[in-house]
């Protein structure tokens, strides 16, 4: 039994949700070029769920379903107010309300595959709320409820600011939901079907995924992104930046990828969407520091900007503050954990790997108080 170092190349599941094949990435097998021109978020979310696109009454009906049940237990907005929100990562916030959102769904703990859509229904749409609340909260503001005649992308700007967002914004935001949703087995996808394999319920999945989305390496790049951008803060500071970190064999955020390799298809929306929103901002600057960065470490490590780098300048533009990028991730991947979790139930077989043993052997027991 030889270990692959994080399980590079392993095929874990069969899936018909999404693919990466050659470079290309396609939602049930529409590529994501064409959904990024033409889907909204919502038909996205009812194509990875139901594994074809919806005609005109389904997808009303959805974003119906998905306005009704955006309102969140008042227990859980009392909840958010009691966290410590100038010392905790807003992810880590979302994840426990998560958690504890479960606790006031009656049909937590009821497997049956309508119990489970309508779960993910209310998941789904009630991620919007708990993030712009604890956001809202945490300025010492009040939450503002959610808005039944808009649809998700339109409603979760409107209950960041309180302010009923642009079309120019309303497009970027739900354009950046589109290329978010699915992405084959990524970490945090994978720590769903894992933990809900095991028959634990949706809520446990979701918790989990979060909680994977939640570092550096995975969606918490987005966040380092900017972080980086700021502290690079002019287009002459970019060169002897990069090159340090590199010379010290730090890792740039936002490049790299496990299965890509010649490029992230969806990096390309995310950069066109930053030329013309850091523009509209006048905040071109982020534009080019990161196009500078980019050509930096393309040509001196031959690695690709993935979807995290340019989404960065695209948040930013949007007026999210910094530390909430992950979380506008987490509320698109939700579309795509629980289209995964629906399929790991389907057909489920408890996932359990084997590991390599590397430890020490017969080793005899050395009473205490010999030790
Ligand atoms: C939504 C997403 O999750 S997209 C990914 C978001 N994460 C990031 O942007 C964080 C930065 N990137 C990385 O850490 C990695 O590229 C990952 C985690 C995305 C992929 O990791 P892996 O497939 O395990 O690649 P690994 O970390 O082994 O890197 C392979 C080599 O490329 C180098 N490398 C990979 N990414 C980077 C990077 N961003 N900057 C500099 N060097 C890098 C590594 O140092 C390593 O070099 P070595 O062979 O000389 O030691
Ligand atoms: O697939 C991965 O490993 C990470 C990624 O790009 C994503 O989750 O969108």
């Amino acid at each position: 039994m030889t270990a692959t170092k994080g399980l590079e190349g392993v095929v874990a599941a069969t899936s018909s949700i999404s693919s990466i094949i050659d470079d290309t990435l396609t939602y049930v097998g529409y590529d994501i070029d064409d959904l990024a021109e033409n889907a909204t978020f919502e038909e996205v979310v009812f194509l990875l769920w139901h594994r074809r696109l919806p005609n005109a009454v389904e997808l009303e009906d959805l974003r119906i379903q998905l306005a009704n049940n955006a309102e969140v237990p008042s227990q859980v907005i009392d909840h958010l107010k009691a966290y410590p929100s100038d010392k905790v990562h807003p992810m880590a916030a979302l994840r426990t309300a998560v958690s504890y959102l479960g606790l006031f769904d009656e049909e937590a703990d009821v497997q049956t595959s309508d119990a489970n859509y309508r779960k993910a229904i209310r998941i789904q749409a009630k991620i919007p709320t708990i993030v712009t609340a604890f956001s809202r909260i945490r300025k010492g503001l009040e939450p503002i409820a959610p808005r039944k005649d808009l649809g998700l992308a339109a409603n979760f700007l409107y209950m960041l600011s309180g302010k009923e967002p642009d079309k120019v914004a309303v497009e970027a935001f739900d354009k950046a939901l589109v290329l978010h949703a699915d992405h084959e087995l990524n970490a945090s996808t994978f720590t769903a079907r894992v933990c809900v394999a095991t028959l634990s319920d949706i809520y446990s999945g979701i918790t989990a995924a979060i909680g994977a989305l939640k570092g550096p390496l995975h969606g918490g790049a987005n966040e380092q992104v900017m972080k980086m951008l700021t502290e690079i803060g002019s287009i002459e500071n970019v060169e002897p930046y990069i090159r340090e970190k590199l010379a010290n064999k730090e890792k740039i955020m936002g490049f790299g990828h496990r299965v890509y390799r010649n490029g992230d298809p969806r990096a390309k929306h995310l950069r066109e969407m930053s030329e013309k929103l850091t523009k509209l901002t006048g905040k071109s600057k982020w534009y080019d520091i990161s196009v500078k960065i980019e050509q930096i470490v393309t040509s001196e490590k031959n690695l690709p900007a993935n979807v995290d780098f340019y989404s960065a300048s695209v948040y930013d533009s949007l007026g999210i503050d910094h530390d909430l990028f992950t979380l506008v991730f987490a509320t698109s991947r939700t579309s795509g954990w629980l289209a995964h979790i629906l399929e790991q139930y389907e057909n489920n077989r408890l996932i359990r790997p084997r590991a390599e043993y590397i430890g020490p052997s017969k080793q005899v027991y050395i009473p205490l108080e010999k030790r």
